[in-house]
Order: structure tokens, then C-alpha cells, then sequence
């Protein structure tokens, strides 16, 4: 039993259409989860979404967010802007969004802040690449990029959520092993202390992403650290996607 209900969130990237709005909300929306479900789609389809989930508990987020309040930035999406429109969370630091689209730690904590501010939760990914796992550099990079985008915030009555990503597991089918996540997000919470103080990180809620499937959901919420999941191409299948919101629900107070 965790001390708090575990959060899975589904995170559809580049995917999905109208068609996958309807039935991935039919799987889960007739169960009472005590776990927390989200879904992060695409930005066109948040107010759909938001409209479908209308009378349930799952909440909306998008997948990013602009830095910028407003003004002259093409194709930018403001936090004030996904509030009006029912978000409850955005995704920031994407391990694609910093791979293939430049995000840096300091873009990180701008859009957190903007978040912040606006009344969303943000959900910062982190997670070190292939190279550097095999080098060993696990704790440096995570210690990068939560020192250079934590620090600061004005996190009085707010959510903060964590992602660890190793980007060596994401769409690989090659998920850390139980184990691996735990001493991880240990050391997450280690420097969450030493940046938030350790009130406010207790607060903070860490999941795990990574090639997360229906069997490994079970061993991964097990660990005392991981309060949640982050699913990319599971959260597809709806029927697949379902049964792990029900593993997190098991576990859940
Ligand atoms: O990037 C992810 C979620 O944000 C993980 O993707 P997969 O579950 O497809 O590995």
C-alpha cells in the first residue's frame, strides 16, 4: 500500500485522433480509480478531451508549454491559455522536446514558473541518454537538471510532479529494472531535499517512465519511491492502458 494514490499518466506524443479520445476514455471512465489518471494528447485535442472527461475524475494536461506569457511567438500555447481550456498539468523537459527541439534546463524553469503561476501542475522530465548511462553519469545529469530547474519556486499550495526517464528506456520495450528506478528516485528525493527543503519535496511526487507496460506496472509501483507512472505507447491501447491504471489503483491507500 502506498501512503498516497499513485498518479499514471498517459502521455499520447505525436499520436491519436478523435477516434482515440472516445475509446481510450471508454476504458477508463467508467471505473472509480482511487489512483489518479491523467492523459496528456495532442494540444488540438485537449478541449475534446476535456469535454469527454467532463464527469469523471481523469484529468487533462498537454504534453508542453510555452515559456512566453503571449505576444509574437508562432505556434506557442501559453499555461494561461491550457488553464482556459482545462488543463490541470503539463509535461515540461521532455526528453524528445530537449533532444529535438533544443529545450535546455533554463527553458525548464521558465515554463515551470509559467505553470506555476497559471494553476497547472507541472510534470518535469528528466533522465539521463544511453551514453551516459553507460558511463555512469546518472546522478550528475539528474543533478543538472533539477539544480538548474528547481530552484526558486514558489511552491506554497501548488503540485510539482517529477518524471525520471532514462531516454535508453523510452519506446525501447528495455524499462529499468524495479530496483534501478528505486535507488534513482531515491536519489531524486535526496536533491529534492536539498533544493525544495524537505517539506515541500515530500510533496512532490516522483513517477517512473519507460517502456511501462501492464507487466512491469506491478514491480515498479511496488518501490517505495515511485509514486506514479508515465506511459507513452501503452497509453495507446486503450484496454492496455486500462489495466495499468487498475495495478495503480491496487496499490493505491
Ligand atoms: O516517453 C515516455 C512517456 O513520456 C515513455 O514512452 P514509452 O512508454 O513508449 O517507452
Amino acid at each position: 500500500m502506498k501512503k498516497r494514490a499513485p498518479l499514471v499518466v498517459a502521455n499520447w506524443k505525436l499520436n491519436g485522433g478523435t477516434d482515440l479520445i472516445c475509446t481510450s476514455v471508454a476504458s477508463v471512465l467508467n471505473k472509480s480509480f482511487k489512483a489518479e489518471v491523467g492523459i496528456a494528447p495532442p494540444y488540438v485535442y485537449i478541449s475534446d478531451m476535456v469535454n469527454f472527461l467532463r464527469n469523471s475524475n481523469i484529468l487533462v494536461g498537454s504534453q508542453n508549454v510555452s515559456k512566453f506569457a503571449s505576444g509574437a511567438f508562432t505556434g506557442e500555447t501559453s499555461a494561461q491559455m491550457l488553464k482556459e481550456v482545462g488543463c490541470t498539468f503539463c509535461l515540461i523537459g521532455h526528453s524528445e522536446r530537449r533532444q529535438m527541439f533544443l529545450e535546455n534546463d533554463a527553458s525548464c524553469h521558465t515554463k515551470i514558473e509559467r505553470a506555476l503561476v497559471n494553476g497547472l501542475m507541472p510534470i518535469l522530465c528528466v533522465g539521463e541518454n544511453d551514453q551516459q548511462y553507460e558511463l555512469g553519469l546518472t546522478q550528475d545529469i539528474l543533478y543538472r537538471q533539477l539544480h538548474q530547474a528547481l530552484p526558486n519556486l514558489e511552491l506554497q499550495g501548488k503540485r510539482l510532479c517529477i518524471a525520471y526517464e532514462p531516454v535508453w528506456a523510452i519506446g525501447t520495450g528495455k524499462a529499468a529494472s524495479a530496483e534501478q528506478v528505486q535507488e534513482v528516485h531515491q536519489y531524486i528525493y535526496q536533491e529534492l531535499c536539498a533544493i525544495l527543503g524537505e517539506e515541500a519535496a515530500e510533496g512532490v511526487q516522483i513517477l517512473y517512465g519507460g517502456s511501462v507496460k501492464k507487466d512491469n506496472a506491478a514491480e515498479l509501483l511496488a518501490m517505495p519511491n515511485v509514486d506514479g507512472l508515465l506511459v507513452g505507447g501503452a497509453s495507446l491501447d486503450p484496454e492496455h492502458f486500462a489495466q495499468i491504471c487498475t495495478i495503480a489503483n491496487d496499490v493505491a491507500p
